[in-house]
């Protein structure tokens, strides 16, 4: 049984249905590449996943808990990495992490060495008292990142992950995103970048106006890049 079903999904942003009874499985331990051209339905469909646009018709389902009939327990599971960060400018970026370990409902204690190896690894490790105006929007990114990568969910989404961070920093990612893997996790991201998924994606999943139009694993990368080029 997959991780993640999503059924027939139709999504409407404004007057533009934006999802198009999508339907998508997701394998437990599987990193899927979720690509397309602009406007294509990559960022609906994410939101959609996280509760924050309604939908009309159609079901998500993560393990057995449905989006629709237990919100609560599906989303406790899932975790999302926007593509444009969300840090609030009353908080330094420490009570960042502290606010998001509070509301998944994790250990601080137990994470505290994991969030230093991450502002290390990020080199933002003498930011940790700085409030996010004062941060350049690469830092701010990291911030956003080091938030979602704290908490081990079922489901890690990441909307453009590669955006706005340096040639160091991305390359931390991928081998962060590697580690992970390797450990299980599931991983959903959206990317236009595709020379960085090379080492780390299972498979693609290419949407065309709120459509799965195809998919194909990571060996089929090289002709898709071709096409995209
Ligand atoms: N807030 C909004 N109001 C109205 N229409 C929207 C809104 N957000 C997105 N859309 C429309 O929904 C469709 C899907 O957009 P979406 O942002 O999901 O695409 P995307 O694949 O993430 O694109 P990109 O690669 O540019 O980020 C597009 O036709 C877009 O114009």
């Amino acid at each position: 049984m997959a991780l993640l079903s999503i059924r027939d999904l139709s999504v409407k942003q404004g007057e533009t249905l934006a999802l198009d009874g999508l339907n998508l499985a997701i394998n437990e331990g599987e990193l899927v590449a979720l690509i397309g051209h602009n406007g294509a339905g990559k960022s609906t469909l994410m939101k959609t996943m996280m509760g924050l646009l309604d939908f009309s018709k159609g079901e998500i389902v993560l393990k057995n808990y449905n989006l629709s009939e237990d919100p609560l327990n599906y989303k406790r599971r899932v975790v999302y990495i926007p593509e444009q960060p969300f840090l609030l400018t009353e908080l330094t970026v420490y009570q960042h992490f502290q606010l998001y370990i509070d509301s998944y409902q994790r250990d601080e204690q137990v994470l505290t060495p994991v969030i230093e190896h991450y502002l290390q690894q990020f080199e933002i490790q003498d930011k940790r008292d700085a409030f996010p105006l004062s941060l350049s929007k690469g830092m701010r990114q990291k911030v956003q990142l080091i938030c979602g990568l704290l908490i081990d969910a079922d489901l890690l989404i990441i909307d453009e992950p590669f955006i706005g961070l340096d040639v160091y920093a991305q390359r931390t990612l991928v081998n962060v995103l590697t580690d992970k893997k390797a450990c299980g996790q599931t991983i959903l991201l959206t990317t236009h970048q595709f020379d960085q998924l090379d080492t780390i994606m299972d498979r693609y999943v290419m949407l065309h106006e709120g459509k799965v139009i195809e998919e194909g694993s990571d060996y089929q990368l090289d002709a898709l890049k071709r096409r995209f080029d």
